[in-house]
């Protein structure tokens, strides 16, 4: 079962104060069990770190502004499955509903991390519907404050996250608030460039469509 939960109320329509379009964003959070998937969307939405979370899945729908634009995040804070066999998947339902992905590690426990290199293959499988570019997805070492028990290093997270062409972050969900406002900062940064690209590579697409419809026709004649 996944819960809907609204921090913030939505504005009515699509549109900002300054006419400007609302900013949306699917973002999926995934990970091995016990990493602070929860701990850094909690610290996110509300600055705050608590300590025991449930283990509901939740998607969370947040508005904030970012940079002068009104932006509507949906955060959907995943649980990973018990059985072993499934651990390394993510389902086509969430590859095709997120705009961007966020996998996170713990730097103290190593089998998470090997996890989530499964989980970033699986990922960059996806071919993008309508899109030749590479989905977003930051890769997140997490539990930075415990380095006495650090089992990864941060150069190795962020070799990983050179190979898998994501971007990547060491931080502390339960120290700061400013590494979990970075990861989600960051993320939409890339959601935005992709769509941009996105729409480019859509344009040239078109306009080669309505070169050889004309051509075509012509040939036909
Ligand atoms: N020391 C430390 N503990 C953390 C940090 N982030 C989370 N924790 C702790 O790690 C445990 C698991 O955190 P959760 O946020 O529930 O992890 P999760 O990945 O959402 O867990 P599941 O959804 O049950 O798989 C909790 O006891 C948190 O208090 C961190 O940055 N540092």
């Amino acid at each position: 079962m996944v819960v809907q939960l609204r921090t913030a109320p939505q504005q009515p329509g699509g549109m900002s104060e300054g006419s400007q379009p609302k900013v949306e964003a699917n973002i999926l959070v995934l990970g091995a069990e016990k990493v602070g998937k929860s701990a850094l969307t909690v610290r996110f939405l509300t600055r705050r770190f608590i300590g025991e979370y449930g283990d509901i899945e939740s998607v969370y729908t947040h508005n904030v502004m970012v940079g002068g634009r009104d932006v509507c995040f949906s955060i959907w804070d995943s649980t990973c499955p018990q059985a072993a066999e499934l651990q390394g998947w993510v389902s086509e339902k969430q590859l095709r509903w997120a705009d961007g992905f966020v996998v996170v590690y713990s730097i103290c426990d190593r089998s998470s991390f090997h996890l989530a290199h499964q989980q970033l293959q699986r990922i960059r499988q996806l071919k993008r519907r309508g899109s030749s570019e590479k989905a977003p997805v930051i890769l997140v070492g997490n539990k930075r404050d415990l380095q006495h028990r650090r089992a990864v290093s941060s150069e190795e997270g962020r070799l990983l996250a050179l190979s898998t062409n994501s971007g990547f972050f060491e931080i502390s969900a339960a120290e700061t608030y400013h590494g979990a406002l970075v990861v989600f900062h960051e993320l939409l940064d890339l959601v935005r460039d992709s769509r941009s690209s996105g729409k480019k590579a859509v344009g040239i697409r078109s306009i080669v469509r309505s070169m050889s419809a004309v051509f075509g026709r012509r040939r036909t004649e």
